[in-house]
């Protein structure tokens, strides 16, 4: 077998190997090598030079080179401050560095001063809110049922499954924290579908973790 023939099979090779790839970007720089790979493969080897296909590949390298360097560019504007980094790590390690400046992107810092309501219950919640310092008391029927703190969200309950605030979340102390508009994160998750399984899963741990012992063994019995 020749060098240009074994060119045909890594050309192959590569493509299959680029379906197992999750990461887009070495996806598209496999299939770049792929499509080189047969051109070389199929200029040489065939009795005179396949040019429809050759010409293809020449399209499928130009297009995957237009998106890669779109995703460095993109890659290269992420820039996070310490904060976002804290949070980035403590809460969001399953997305993507772009994924999570494109959450930021849409979401705005507050401050709730001691006293203030953040959601009152069976009012509606614009916003879904993750505590990054501070305390907050959640009080549902007048009675105080829980204290959320540092990594906690707010409003997650509302989102993931509709309707109004089920409980009234008052700061006890200067309370600073990451708001996003749900209206926001809904374009968000329309623009990138990928990110919304990410979302979700962050959404539900910090439910799980809310959950009193007594309320997990009811859920698991049903
Ligand atoms: N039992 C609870 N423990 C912890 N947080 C709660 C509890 N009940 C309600 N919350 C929070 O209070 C928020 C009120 O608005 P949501 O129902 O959207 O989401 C709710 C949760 O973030």
């Amino acid at each position: 077998m020749s060098v240009f023939e074994i060119s045909g099979h890594i050309a192959f090779a590569l493509i299959a190997i680029s379906y197992l790839v999750k990461d887009i970007l070495w996806l598209r720089i496999l299939s770049i090598i792929a499509s080189a790979a047969g051109i070389v493969f199929n200029y040489v080897v065939p009795a005179t030079p396949l040019w429809l296909v050759i010409y293809w590949n020449i399209g499928f390298i130009l297009v995957h080179t237009f998106h890669i360097t779109l995703i460095l560019r993109e890659r290269a504007s992420v820039d996070f401050s310490e904060e976002e980094k804290e949070l980035y790590q403590t809460v969001f390690q399953t997305f993507s560095p772009v994924e999570f400046m494109k959450l930021l992107r849409v979401s705005d810092w507050k401050i709730a001063q001691p006293t203030e309501p953040i959601t009152v219950e069976g009012e509606e919640v614009p916003n879904v809110m993750l505590i990054y310092n501070g305390l907050v008391s959640v009080i549902s029927g007048g009675k105080e049922v829980a204290q959320l703190k540092d990594g906690q969200f707010i409003g997650e309950m509302s989102f993931i499954r509709g309707g109004n605030a089920s409980a009234t979340c008052k700061a006890l102390r200067e309370t600073r924290y990451l708001s996003i508009p749900k209206t926001n994160l809904h374009k968000l998750l329309n623009r990138n579908p990928a990110m919304r399984t990410a979302v979700h899963a962050v959404l539900s741990t910090d439910l799980a973790k809310k959950l009193s012992p007594v309320q997990a063994s009811q859920l698991t019995s049903e």
